[in-house]
């Protein structure tokens, strides 16, 4: 997998040199390059940001720089001049192939497991780190007619600029690519995974720490028995803290289950 980051603070992304990711890049199972957005600008201040239309506080950043980086960055697929069709009308829009163009906002779609696992089957992703007040509206709107454009939200809540929130989909989709987790097994029982529940809890030696000891059943060595106990655990979890989780499952609850809630 092919992603590129477009950032006024590529340092900030230095994060993914280390770890899981880092190793990925180091091995050639993910090709990440993390590009400056000032490296488009053509002014002496390589500006690449203005006051708002409108008027309004703070600044928002320029289509122009931005569509210079996206051009070069997204490649073939965003050719800025359209391929007219016979009859002259501009090819439609974005197609399932090529390149999604992701853009972090406050603004976009929530970012979740789901989606994780569908950007982790795509060739090549190209992250737009907003600042400020934001990007000028017609960059999503333009390269909507070219590639696949996804402006997410990874939160209600909101950040100085778009770098975390590209750290956090890189890392959850990073990690969902073949190869990038060493073993597979791992990523099936977790939280929001295949079974659509909370992960259970967790232990580990010692078995007896501060008067509280492992519960008997996971040094029973009856897998049957712990399985089970594992999934009342889950259950009970995700009853307690995310009951949304369990209305509308892809995977129905078994009756078991419901007499374990
Ligand atoms: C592109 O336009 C903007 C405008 C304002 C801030 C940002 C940075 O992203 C976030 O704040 C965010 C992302 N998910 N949750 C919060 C981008």
């Amino acid at each position: 997998m092919k992603i590129d980051v477009i950032s006024i603070f590529p340092e900030y992304l230095a994060a993914l040199e280390l770890s899981l990711i880092g190793k990925a890049r180091t091995s050639g199972l993910l090709d990440l390059t993390v590009h400056n957005l000032r490296d488009w600008t053509t002014d002496k201040h390589r500006t690449v940001d203005d006051t708002p239309a409108g008027g309004g506080a703070g600044m928002v950043m320029r289509a122009d720089v931005w569509g210079a980086a996206l051009d070069d960055v997204l490649g073939a697929a965003a050719d800025a001049d359209a391929d007219e069709g016979a009859n002259g009308d501009v090819e439609a829009g974005a197609t399932e192939e090529g390149p999604v163009l992701l853009i972090p906002t406050p603004t976009g779609r929530v970012f979740d497991q789901r989606m994780a696992e569908e950007l982790a089957g795509e060739d090549h992703l190209v992250f737009a780190c907003g600042r400020y007040e934001g990007i000028d509206a017609r960059v999503a709107e333009k390269f909507s007619e070219r590639v696949r454009v996804v402006e997410f939200s990874i939160g209600d809540y909101v950040l100085n600029g778009g770098e975390v929130a590209a750290l956090v989909a890189i890392e959850a989709i990073g990690r969902l690519s073949p190869g990038v987790v060493g073993n597979p097994e791992s990523l099936i029982e977790e939280s929001h995974g295949a079974a659509g529940l909370l992960e259970y809890p967790v232990y580990t030696r010692p078995t007896s720490w501060r008067g509280a000891d492992i519960p008997d059943v996971l040094l029973s060595g009856d897998h049957a028995r712990i399985t089970r106990w594992r999934r009342r655990k889950a259950l009970a979890r995700t009853a307690k803290r995310r009951p949304d989780m369990l209305i509308d499952r892809a995977e129905p609850l078994t009756m078991e289950d419901k007499l374990a809630l």
